[in-house]
């Protein structure tokens, strides 16, 4: 199983970075990725650095270029992010363009979708828009679908069944290329139910924000994602 922990603009960097040195002192048993909000080496023994963001094509300004992850041996990045296209207005060309910068480059995307709701033809159809004609065939790829309900509401707004019918559609969708891997996750408030959750309906595991500033408070999460 697998979780993917973002940190966020609001969350200090001081403990982002102490949050980084205590997960490193512990043991547990799913993967672990961590986007921090400034880029830092992935050179940690437990988990694996993600970056927040990744630029598009052209030669840009202030945004993360790919030859930066390269240099600090970064794997994956989110492109389009759900807030960044709620509070930046980052539009879906832009983002199939950095899509396009991911997967010339080998980076895994971690694609976000739910901001349309939670109905699975709308979440389609984002992911769509998201993807246009990028070729996935024979590439990683992450997708959350993240409840924007319950991001709302800080409670699961979905009931269990919905959740299995989005993932599966998402599935449906993504099994349409040739040799691709993928790996869902659930997020939108996810706490340690959900992260059962997830293993309950089949995917691979959850997308956290910076709730979890301990690891005494991530335990539960990754507790709940294991065996
Ligand atoms: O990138 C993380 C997601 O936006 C989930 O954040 P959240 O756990 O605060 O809902």
């Amino acid at each position: 199983m697998l979780c993917v922990m973002n940190f966020k603009t609001k969350m200090p960097i001081k403990s982002q970075l102490k949050m980084m040195k205590e997960i490193e002192q512990n043991q547990f048993q799913p993967r672990l990725l961590v986007a921090p909000s400034i880029l830092e080496p992935n050179h940690y023994s437990n988990f694996e650095i993600v970056s927040q963001d990744l630029t598009t094509k052209a030669r840009t300004v202030g945004e993360i270029p790919d030859n930066a992850l390269k240099y600090y041996g970064i794997k994956y990045a989110f492109i389009g992010h759900i807030e960044r296209r709620t509070m930046l207005k980052e539009d879906y060309d832009v983002i199939n363009n950095k899509l396009q910068n991911a997967i010339r480059n080998g980076i895994t995307p971690i694609i976000t979708v739910g901001l349309s709701g939670d109905q699975p033809s709308k979440i389609i159809n984002e992911f769509n828009q998201i993807v246009q004609k990028v070729d996935l065939n024979h590439h990683k790829i992450i997708v959350a679908w993240e409840s924007m309900a319950s991001d709302k509401a800080g409670k699961q707004m979905y009931t269990n069944p919905e959740a299995k019918n989005i993932f599966s559609t998402i599935r449906k969708r993504l099994d349409q290329y040739n040799g691709i891997q993928y790996q869902l996750l659930l997020g939108g408030h996810v706490e340690a139910d959900e992260a059962k959750l997830s293993k309950e309906i089949g995917i691979d595991g959850v997308l956290i924000g910076d709730r979890f500033r301990t690891f005494a408070s991530l335990k539960p999460i990754l507790d709940g994602l294991s065996d």
